[in-house]
């Protein structure tokens, strides 16, 4: 069930998982202001459609009538906005539905008491599902854990590009910088932990300046840059990361979704809990 179409990322994933032979749900859910509608996926390799019926989150009841005949397979695939993550997560839960859950923002703490407490719900959730993104933030990770401090004194500047309807800050870029403040030694600071510390460009001048080739300025684009300069200023390292389009992300999220299956198919409630797309990752379970 692939909440969130039609809107550009939720639609990369319903494609994607029409590539990887999945059958999609006939019904999810869409915007609360939407009018009720249906429409055509189409993924352009393999030319597989499945015929969705889009139902507004102002409607939920009528889409907890129709989960009875879904389940138990079912599992939600959430690309919605970071005001729904909260609620929908909660309505995941409530209503047993495992899922992925790729929409940034929300209050991420509660989000992951609500699939802790009172028992664990299984789900992955992960601010960016793209493989070689997966594989950086896992070697940041490794980095923190093995050589806490290692850049103490440095200082970090983050900058960060995206199509200008995007609502919040970088869910990746507040991952990221959590790793490296532990590389800072300074993981337990406020400093650098808010996303208003990230420099945020959503004007074509300026993300065109950046380097974002024009045709994804609206088509979607993920770029980012950290910069990390030693106090005294004579040595410099710089991390990029620079996405056009949206599908590493889409097929990282289908994978998740047969990661999910397997998963629950081997161990059953037992297995229930938050995964992360590192936990995909190592699984080899990314294609
Ligand atoms: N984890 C990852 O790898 C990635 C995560 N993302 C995240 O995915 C999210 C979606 O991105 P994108 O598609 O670009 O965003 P958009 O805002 O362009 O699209 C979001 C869609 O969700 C709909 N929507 C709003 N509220 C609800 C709700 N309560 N239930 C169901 N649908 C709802 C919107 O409808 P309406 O317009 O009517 O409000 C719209 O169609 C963002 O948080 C983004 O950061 C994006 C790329 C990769
Ligand atoms: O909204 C987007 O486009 C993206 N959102 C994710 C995020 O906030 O980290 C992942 C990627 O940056 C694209």
């Amino acid at each position: 069930m692939v909440n969130g179409m039609p809107g550009p990322m939720a639609t990369a994933a319903a494609e994607a998982c029409l590539r990887k032979n999945m059958d999609l749900c006939p019904f999810a859910i869409t915007g609360p202001d939407m009018s009720p509608q249906t429409i055509t996926v189409t993924d352009p390799d393999t030319k597989r459609t499945a015929t969705v019926n889009l139902i507004p989150s102002s409607d939920m009841p009528t889409i907890t009538s129709l989960l009875p005949n879904h389940q138990p397979n079912l599992i939600a695939i959430d690309y919605t906005h970071p005001s729904a993550v909260n609620s929908n997560a909660d309505y995941y839960a409530k209503n047993k539905i495992p899922f992925v859950m790729g929409t940034t923002g929300g209050d991420r703490d509660a989000l992951i008491s609500s699939v802790t407490e009172p028992k664990p719900h299984y789900c992955v959730i992960a601010p960016n599902m793209g493989k070689q993104i997966v594989a950086m933030q896992y070697a940041l990770t490794t980095l923190e854990e093995q050589f806490p401090g290692a850049f103490q004194g440095y200082n970090l500047e983050v900058v960060e590009s995206h199509q200008k309807k995007k609502a919040d800050t970088s869910g990746t870029a507040v991952a990221v910088i959590g790793s490296i403040k532990g590389m800072i030694g300074e993981k337990d600071s406020d400093g650098f932990r808010n996303p208003e510390d990230v420099v945020l460009l959503r004007d074509d001048k300026s993300s065109s300046d950046f380097g974002v080739p024009s045709e994804y300025l609206d088509a979607g684009h993920a770029f980012h840059t950290y910069t990390l300069t030693s106090g005294d200023g004579s040595v410099e390292f710089e991390l990029k990361h620079n996405v056009c389009g949206r599908r590493v992300y889409a097929d990282g999220t289908a994978d998740a979704v047969k990661f999910l299956r397997k998963v629950i198919g081997e161990k059953g409630e037992g297995g229930a809990r938050v995964y992360s797309m590192i936990d995909v990752l190592k699984e080899g379970a990314l294609e």
